[in-house]
């Protein structure tokens, strides 16, 4: 310890309080990021044992400190396996809060991406399609790689036209079925499985194919563009919200603001839309 300001017996100093306030942070962006999922009811409880392993501890219970002691020795392998997700998001909002990532445009980005995403065609498809009451799932990557999910369907590397957006989601076309990567400004992909959200928080209302933008939008910075085969709503996902029922009009603009701005900030869990999860 260092520092001047003796508390009775403690003594707490500068290096003191900067750990505290930064494992304040640090805890309160755990708890940003696991809020709303089962995960934080998983932390809390191993939390409260890790608490209760340092209290039989100090009252020196042999047995029942031995017991949890092997509890606590697997716990962080276990929580690494129990918490991929939220450690995938959680080092993906890290690496997009560095310096290096604000500079990306000037360095490191890959040239495919960048082209500037022209939203006409997407907005004006996702019109038609909501009046025909034909789903879509269209995402539009970010800095976060969809490789992954895009090698799960059929490569196309095609421009965009809101003729071939109408035609691949047609109920009748053989790529209309599971998601459309859209990376550079190209159609990248169709027929792309996603991750479905395991959040029990979305609401019952919403399908597989929902749940699929969710999913995807929680563990990378994708925009998700979704129509909704049941009632033809356009929604956007972003950061695992969900912007319902946006009207024409606000989905361009929201498609704008995000993609044109490049890198879509912040992870806020509640959205200032109506019906928003
Ligand atoms: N994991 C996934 N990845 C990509 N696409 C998916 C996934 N799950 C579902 N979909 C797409 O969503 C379509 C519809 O799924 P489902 O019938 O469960 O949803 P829905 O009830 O119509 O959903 P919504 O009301 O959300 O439109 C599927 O045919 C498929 O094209």
């Amino acid at each position: 310890m260092s520092g001047p300001f003796p508390i009775n017996f403690l003594r707490f100093g500068w290096i003191d309080a900067a750990d505290v306030l930064l494992v304040t942070v640090l805890l309160y962006q755990l708890y940003k990021l696991l809020r709303g999922s089962v995960a934080l009811n998983v932390a809390l409880g191993l939390i409260s044992l890790y608490l209760l392993y340092l209290v039989v501890k100090a009252t020196g219970m042999e047995l029942l400190t031995k017991i949890l002691g092997q509890f606590m020795s697997v716990g962080v392998l276990a929580s690494i396996i129990l918490f991929q997700q939220e450690i995938r998001r959680f080092l993906l909002n890290v690496g997009k809060a560095t310096a290096l990532e604000r500079m990306r445009g000037w360095s490191w980005r890959r040239p495919s991406e960048e082209a500037p995403v022209a939203v006409g065609p997407f907005v004006e498809a996702a019109k038609s399609l909501s009046n025909k009451l034909t789903g879509a799932l269209i995402c539009f990557s970010q800095v976060s790689d969809l490789s992954t999910f895009a090698d799960s369907g059929d490569r196309l590397d095609a421009e965009v036209s809101k003729r071939l957006l109408l035609s691949i989601f047609n109920k009748t076309s053989p790529l209309h079925d599971g998601a459309v990567i859209i990376t550079g400004g190209r159609i990248r992909a169709a027929r792309c499985i996603l991750p479905v959200s395991e959040n029990p928080d979305v609401p019952a209302a919403l399908g597989l194919r929902h749940r699929a933008a969710i999913g995807l939008s929680e563990i990378t910075d994708a925009v998700v563009l979704v129509v909704s085969e049941e009632t033809g709503a356009m929604s956007l996902v972003r950061h695992g919200v969900v912007y319902r029922n946006l009207p024409t009009a606000e989905l361009r603009a929201r498609l704008n603001e995000w993609l044109l701005s490049g890198l879509a900030t912040g992870s806020a869990r509640m959205a200032d839309q109506p019906s928003a999860i």
